[in-house]
């Protein structure tokens, strides 16, 4: 199972794939850098004028609503349809959408006009999707995750999309499979975009792999276990950061395979994939 993680992941280093990224602004150097670490390709447009044709020769599409404005919605949308139009995979971060309604409803117009594969947030984020109370700051979720399984499942179920929750652990469900991740490290909580940049990294192995549970897993695995490695060697959160980066960029699969940390709930991981 995990050789089918390891085979992503150098995928991703092969085929070094071209992903259009319409992040925040917060994080869009940082998410250039990751997917440059990890080894994929990636460029910012976000024109709107520009988007619907970089979109239509890029291997995967990453929308983050982070620090969307009107120009950004245009960008988005365009991009959007020149994905299902040319059979480009989809990963969205609905960040702040807890905390902003009309970030939810966006999302939702996205469901309908074009073709997600993933949603990627945090367990609050997700939470609200469904439309299940949850408590949040901002962008940042404050909720204990314990319902995470079934909250992933059911979204998953209603809307036919992969859902990822993240937090401590994080959850992965297609409405099929329910799987639980427990890497990471509490040092992502005090650097800002850990999960924008964990939603770029998706993008990239999605990219390279049709079954999307899969793709979330690999990044999932690979995002928390450079984490582990660098906190290893750093206490405060600029080192960490920049080791992070050198993580993404080290990583290979004898590392995967020493410290994954997943399973299935309720099923056989080994009959998964
Ligand atoms: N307490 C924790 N322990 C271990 N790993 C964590 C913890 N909190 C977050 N992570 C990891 O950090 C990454 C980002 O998750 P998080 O839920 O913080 O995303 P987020 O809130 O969307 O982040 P951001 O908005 O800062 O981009 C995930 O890979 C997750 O596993
Ligand atoms: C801090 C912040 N504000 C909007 S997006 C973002 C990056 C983390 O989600
Ligand atoms: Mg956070």
């Amino acid at each position: 199972m995990l050789d089918s993680v390891i085979k992503v992941l150098n995928d991703v280093r092969k085929k070094t794939p071209l992903i259009h990224a319409i992040t925040n602004n917060v994080v869009i150097n940082d998410n250039a850098n990751a997917l440059l670490s990890f080894g994929a390709s990636p460029a910012m447009v976000v024109s709107p004028d520009e988007a619907y044709d970089f979109t239509a020769i890029s291997k995967a599409l990453y929308i983050n609503i982070g620090t969307i404005n009107d120009e950004i919605r245009h960008t988005i949308i365009n991009s959007t349809l020149s994905a299902k139009e040319h059979k480009v995979p989809v990963v969205v971060d609905p960040v702040g959408c807890a905390a902003i309604k009309s970030r939810v409803d966006f999302v939702k117009m996205l469901l309908k006009i074009g073709n997600i594969d993933i949603i990627k947030g945090n367990v609050g984020e997700i939470k609200v999707l469904l439309g299940v109370e949850t408590k949040v700051r901002g962008v940042d979720s404050l909720d204990d995750g314990n319902d995470a399984p079934d909250v992933c499942y059911e979204l998953a179920n209603s809307i036919n999309t992969t859902i990822v929750a993240t937090g401590k652990f994080d959850y992965i469900s297609d409405s099929r499979r329910k799987i639980i991740v427990k890497n990471g490290t509490e040092m992502f909580t005090k650097i800002t975009g850990a999960g924008c940049t964990l939603g770029a990294i998706m993008a990239a192995t999605r990219a390279v792999c049709d079954d999307s549970v899969l793709a979330a897993l690999t990044a999932l695995l690979a995002v928390n276990i450079a984490g582990e490695l660098a906190a290893e060697e750093s206490t405060l959160p600029g080192t960490f950061r920049t080791k992070f980066y050198d993580y993404l960029y080290i990583l290979n699969g004898d590392l995967i395979k020493e410290r994954a940390k997943f399973e299935e709930i309720g099923g056989k991981i080994s009959e998964t994939f």
